[in-house]
This record gives C-alpha cells, sequence and structure tokens, in this order.
C-alpha cells in the first residue's frame, strides 16, 4: 500500500546539456531553456497542489538553482535545502567534458551507451593531467564533506553512484520521509537513476534502458519500508515527456553530417 510520496527531479538544462559535453562533477549552470524548465516544473507541481517541507540537492549549481527555481514557482521559498555531494552527478571520470556525438563517431554508439547506461562499468578515471582535475578537487565545497577530498570518487559506475548515495538515502533521506514530512530531491541523470533503482527493484540490465529528461518531476509511491509500490509516474505532457527522453538519448549517437 502506498504511504509515502515523493517527488525527484532531474535539474534543468545545464549549458553543457546543450553543447552535448559529459558534465558529471563539472560545475556548469542552468541554460536559459534549463531555467524556463525547472520554473514550469515548480508552477506545475504548483497547480497539481504539491508542498514541501525539505528539499534535497546536490553540491552542484544546477541541482541548487533547479530546486530554487522550483520552490520560487511554489511559493515555497522559505523550505530549507540541504545539500550533499552524495547525490551529485555520476563521476564520468576521465569522459568529463568530451562530447558524446564525437565518442560515438571514434568508439562507437555502442560503447558510448555501455559508459552511460551501463550498471557495473566504470569509465577510465580522471586524473591530475585532466583539463577540469584541478577545478573539481580545489573547489572549497568538497571540505566540509563527510570523507576526506582524497575519498572522493575518481570514476564511478552506476552500481558506485548508489553505493555512495545508499548511506545518504538510508540515514537522512529516509528518515525525514518516515518521519511525514513531504520531500523533494533535486538531483541528477544519474544519480537520480541510481536512487530508482534501488527502490523500483530495477534489475542490473533494465536499467540500461531508464533515462530521465531534464526538469520534468518524477512522482514515487513508496510503503512503510520504502520501497515503491507502482510505476514511477513522470508528471506533465507525456508526448512532451517522451520526445525529451528520445532527445537526451539520442546525445550518445554519431550526429549526421549537416
Ligand atoms: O553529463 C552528465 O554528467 C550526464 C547527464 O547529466 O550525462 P549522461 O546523460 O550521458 O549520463
Amino acid at each position: 500500500m502506498s504511504k509515502y510520496k515523493v517527488i525527484l527531479l532531474r535539474h534543468g538544462e545545464g549549458e553543457w546539456n546543450k553543447e552535448n559535453r559529459f558534465c558529471s562533477w563539472v560545475d556548469q549552470k542552468l541554460s536559459t531553456d534549463g531555467v524556463k524548465e525547472a520554473q514550469a516544473c515548480g508552477r506545475l507541481l504548483r497547480e497539481q497542489g504539491y508542498t514541501f517541507d525539505v528539499v534535497f540537492t546536490s553540491l552542484l549549481s544546477r541541482s541548487v538553482h533547479t530546486a530554487w527555481l522550483v520552490l520560487e514557482a511554489m511559493r515555497q521559498e522559505w523550505v530549507p535545502v540541504v545539500k550533499s555531494w552524495r547525490l551529485n552527478e555520476r563521476h564520468y571520470g576521465a569522459l568529463i567534458g568530451l562530447n558524446r556525438a564525437e565518442m560515438a563517431l571514434n568508439h562507437g554508439e555502442q560503447q558510448v551507451k555501455v559508459w552511460r547506461r551501463s550498471y557495473n562499468v566504470t569509465p577510465p578515471p580522471i586524473d591530475q593531467s585532466h583539463p577540469y582535475y584541478q577545478e573539481i578537487y580545489n573547489d572549497r565545497r568538497y571540505s566540509n564533506c563527510d570523507v576526506s577530498k582524497d575519498e572522493l570518487p575518481r570514476a564511478e559506475s552506476l552500481k558506485q553512484v548508489l553505493d555512495r548515495l545508499l548511506p545518504y538515502w538510508d540515514g537522512t533521506v529516509g528518515p525525514e520521509i518516515r518521519s511525514g514530512r513531504s520531500v523533494l530531491i533535486s538531483a541528477h541523470g544519474n544519480s537520480c537513476r541510481a536512487l530508482l533503482k534501488h527502490l523500483e527493484g530495477i534489475s542490473d540490465s533494465d536499467i540500461v534502458n531508464v533515462t530521465l529528461p531534464t526538469g520534468t518531476p518524477v512522482l514515487l509511491e513508496l510503503d512503510e519500508s520504502l520501497r515503491a509500490v507502482k510505476p514511477r509516474q513522470l508528471l506533465g505532457d507525456q508526448v512532451k515527456i517522451q520526445a525529451a527522453i528520445k532527445m537526451v538519448e539520442d546525445q550518445g549517437k554519431v550526429k549526421p553530417a549537416a
């Protein structure tokens, strides 16, 4: 029986979503369309009568800004926003900054799909020679995490994302839900996929086919033990949502010549 409702949200479109580059732990801002998506998401949630008691975000600006814009559109700016690196996007290691369509051309679309959507495959790790290494690891936001900077990931499979996210879910988010607070999680494509895998009991092979569009609220209904009792519902215009999912999937394909 459904006991709790939780809204999971992938942030609005970021600048590098537009440029089709693996963004991951690089702190790109929302694009102009991404701002509009987040505002529209807030309006939709307001129209549908949602209210929140607490919002969880990652430490990356695009998920924080999305949460702010949603709350502003809902006229609930006062709601506390709690942030953790454990909700960050999956760490794409050495792939960070690379263009997906170019990668598909050089390595094949299948390999890019494996890197993007498989459960167990970890991309090659980032090292100090990578152009974004210093920017990520010298960032003050990672100075006060619950692990030291050296213990932060250098690349992650989806499984590794779930491994770092679960303690936060079990120890921080879950207890809020259980205490009756209504929760919004504003995170990223792959941190949301990892959480969905856990809550919906999706198999290692089926998770490959789960893709989330930006700025679209996902309603989850959970039972007593915080497991999904029915299929997730993506809220909004279903035709637009399917088109947005296809657009994200197609990012990993070779771009046809103009
Ligand atoms: O760039 C990234 O970090 C993610 C999306 O946020 O990319 P992908 O959709 O390829 O997993």
